[in-house]
């Protein structure tokens, strides 16, 4: 028996789908690399109302368990976010409702998991656990940290001048992180969601403000923003990397052209030709012997069925709260 099948606490990686676009593509890599990496436990799949029924199919067919979410907003505001699209990432927040599980690592679509990390959840509980960011590439050029060029990958360099007061404290990248869903957590983080102002990163500003005190780091092998890879090599061994966060404008596999700055290096090449083998090796699809709706989880009053079902119980369409665009 698997540690997913005893009546131990359940344990799950989550990730997260919105739009009717590709990032689906970004999800069933994720799934099949969990599955080649020999991961004890299921991937859930948080979705907004605006993913297509037949990508939701595409995912089932993929031992994913389907949970539809209801779209999270920030407050109105003038800020422009680093990348428009960053204001869907809000909703990920709703993976906090998701208390039938006692830990969780959660992992961006375009993240792949190249061998197992299963031991993160034996982690000691009350931390926030994530890898720390980097502040070096044009997405941060509105930032005071890029503009005086300091990055806390190499807080040595550039040092935080006295005159802007402390340093900013550790800052993770929101891609990747083991937490525990709890509902009072969740209420208090939509509470205090909408009296922060939104800023350069939407939610992971947030999440750094919200877990600021319980923010444990962990190693950059867990989640290499792959920026590091040209803006702090020293601190990379790819030999080691277990996971690898397609962050890096250009780079996600299913769009890849090569054509953006740094995509031609080998290094680049080789991760996305990685990401590929095992988005095409049809030896890691789910093969499911009982029906794949066992992964479709119906008693949970929390976890309404995918949008693809309800809509063919004939639940009116206009039910579904319409959920800001995507990417
Ligand atoms: O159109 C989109 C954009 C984003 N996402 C989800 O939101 C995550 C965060 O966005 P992204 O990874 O593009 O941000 P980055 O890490 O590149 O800043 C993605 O990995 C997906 O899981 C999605 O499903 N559809
Ligand atoms: O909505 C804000 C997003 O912010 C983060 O992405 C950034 C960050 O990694 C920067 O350091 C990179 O420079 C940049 O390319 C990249 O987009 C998270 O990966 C993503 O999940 C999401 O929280
Ligand atoms: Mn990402």
């Amino acid at each position: 028996m698997s540690p997913a099948e005893t009546n131990g606490p359940k344990r799950a990686y989550v990730t997260f789908l919105a739009g009717n676009g590709d990032y689906w593509k970004g999800v069933v890599g994720l799934a099949k690399g969990l599955r080649k990496a020999k991961s004890a436990y299921p991937l859930v799949v948080a979705v907004l109302p605006d993913v297509p029924e037949d990508h939701l199919q595409i995912l089932h067919s993929q031992g994913c368990i389907v949970h539809a979410i209801d779209p999270v907003y920030p407050p109105e505001s003038q800020t422009q976010f680093a990348m428009a699209y960053y204001v869907i990432n809000y909703s990920k927040l709703r993976i906090w409702e998701f208390v039938e599980y006692e830990k969780m690592i959660y992992l961006d679509g375009d993240i792949q998991v190249f061998e197992n990390i299963d031991h993160l959840f034996d982690m000691p509980e009350g931390n926030f656990y994530a890898v720390m960011d980097c502040f070096c590439e044009k997405t941060w050029s509105e930032s005071p940290q890029y503009k005086i060029g300091y990055c806390q990958q190499c807080p040595e360099k550039v040092q935080w001048p006295a005159e802007l007061g402390s340093p900013p404290p550790r800052y993770f990248n929101a891609g990747m992180f083991v937490f525990e869903p709890c509902v009072l957590t969740c209420h208090d983080l939509l509470e205090t969601l909408q009296v922060t102002p939104p800023s350069l990163f939407a939610e992971q500003d947030f999440l750094n403000m919200f877990f600021r005190d319980v923010y444990s780091p962990i190693p950059p092998i867990y989640n290499l923003v792959l920026a590091m890879l040209w803006r702090h090599p020293e601190n990379v061994d790819l030999d080691k990397v277990k996971v690898v966060h397609y962050c890096a404008a250009g780079s996600k596999p299913w769009r890849y052209t090569g054509n953006e700055q740094y995509m031609e290096r080998e290094d680049i090449k080789m991760l996305v030709k990685k990401w590929w083998d095992i988005y095409d090796d049809p030896s890691l699809d789910y093969k499911n012997d009982d029906d794949v709706d066992d992964r479709v989880e119906k008693d949970d009053e929390h976890v309404k069925l995918p949008p693809f079902i309800s809509r063919l119980s004939g639940t009116d369409v206009d039910e579904q709260i319409s959920a800001p665009s995507a990417a």
